[in-house]
């Protein structure tokens, strides 16, 4: 499939270039004009402390664990589930919602957003240990038959394609800042938050601005946290190229503020990172005007779904990131929203699916809607 974008991203001075232009040969792409990056408002730690860290980092706890097959899995509070009912109500189930997603997605092009962890994988422990199991790659294999299918995830692309193992995919990783389509085009935001393009052999080509001192921040800012946080047990540093992720589930609670504290102190000679939250991680990120929302419209446009009246895409995904795609799809009043939650949780998504065993029902079901369709 060709990857096409007439998309504009926000954050190039000069739309212009990346306009009708097929990616993997934007020659005419300039170098040189590129906005001036954003820089991280500069504050105090205690404020930065009490405006929110600690309690978005308490806040992204699981409601509670249970020990399955050696991984603590999160599961809803048996006497949670009277709240999370009445929430159903203001967020329905998209599995018993399907006739009403597919009286919507008729004679449309539907595309297919997956975020990884919580949505197509159970969230473990360990991140390294967080596999999609050979069923839910089946049925995201057969989706991706007949729709466009993105994975889209805030880890590395490599990484995350290596997990889901798919070759006939999109990805996107680093939060939507590393694109790349099944035909091997990539698109990556560099640290001028400009796109940069490689083709399918891995080389760089036409590229919008040097990428290199970008990565290399990330890199230095990831060892510096390994270093810095090898003193308290439990704690986890992920590299994702150009995010780096603090993950604290596994620390004791009242090292929580320690963690903040290192991070906001390391950012403090970084004014071009940003801090945002996941579940149970810091995520240290570029100041760019990009997120899981805008890595969705680059990829709608790069599809040639730009006609949002003939288009539906389809994004599923469980956390705060993703809810950047989710009020995108709203106020494009475009799309179809569906949080991965066992929880009631404020979001923008319309829909629900309870975990990632219902994400693979829904996706069998889409499968079977369109052959019965084609048939
Ligand atoms: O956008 P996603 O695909 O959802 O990625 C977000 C982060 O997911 C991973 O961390 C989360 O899942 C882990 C495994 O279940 C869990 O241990 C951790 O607490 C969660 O935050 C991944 O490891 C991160 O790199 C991603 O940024």
């Amino acid at each position: 499939m060709e990857l096409k974008s007439t998309h504009s991203s926000p954050v190039l001075a000069d739309p212009a270039p990346i306009n009708k232009t097929r990616l993997g040969i934007l020659s005419t792409l300039s170098s040189s004009k590129c906005i001036p990056v954003p820089r991280r408002k500069p504050g105090k730690l205690d404020e930065a402390l009490s405006n929110g860290w600690l309690d978005a980092m308490k806040a992204s706890s699981p409601p509670r664990k249970k020990l399955i097959k050696g991984y603590s899995v999160e599961v809803a509070l048996d006497d949670a589930e009277t709240a999370y009912c009445s929430w159903k109500i203001k967020h329905p189930s998209a599995l018993k919602s399907m006739q009403q997603i597919t009286k919507r997605a008729k004679n449309k092009k539907i595309a297919i957003f997956l975020d990884y962890d919580g949505t197509l994988s159970p969230i473990v422990d360990n991140p390294d240990d967080a596999l999609m199991s050979s069923e839910m790659r089946l049925a995201v294999k057969n989706v991706a038959e007949f729709f466009p299918t993105t994975i889209i995830s805030g880890r590395s692309r490599d990484k995350v394609h290596k997990l889901v193992g798919l070759t006939e995919l999109y990805y996107a990783g680093s939060h939507g800042m590393d694109i790349m389509g099944p035909v091997g085009v990539t698109a990556s935001i560099d640290h001028h938050g400009c796109v940069k393009l490689t083709d399918r052999q891995g080389e760089e080509s036409k590229q919008y601005q040097p990428a290199g001192e970008f990565l290399q921040m990330i890199d230095k800012v990831f060892r510096t946290l390994v270093e810095k946080t090898k003193g308290i047990r439990g704690t986890i540093v992920e590299n994702n190229k150009f995010c780096a992720s603090v993950h604290y589930r596994n620390v004791d609670e009242k090292n929580w503020r320690t963690i903040a504290r290192l991070v906001h102190n390391l950012l403090k000679d970084y004014p071009h990172l940003q801090i945002t939250h996941g579940r149970k991680v810091l995520e240290i990120r570029p100041v760019v005007d990009w997120d899981k929302g805008k890595a969705v419209e680059f990829l709608l446009d790069s599809l040639g779904f730009t006609n949002q009246a003939d288009v539906l895409p389809i994004y599923i995904g469980d956390d705060r990131t993703d809810e950047d795609a989710f009020k995108m799809l709203g106020k494009k009043k475009c799309g179809v929203g569906i949080l991965v939650s066992s929880v009631p949780k404020e979001t923008k998504a319309f829909y629900s699916l309870r975990d990632p065993s219902e994400v693979m029902e829904f996706l069998k079901s889409l499968v079977a809607w369109k052959k019965m369709e084609d048939a």
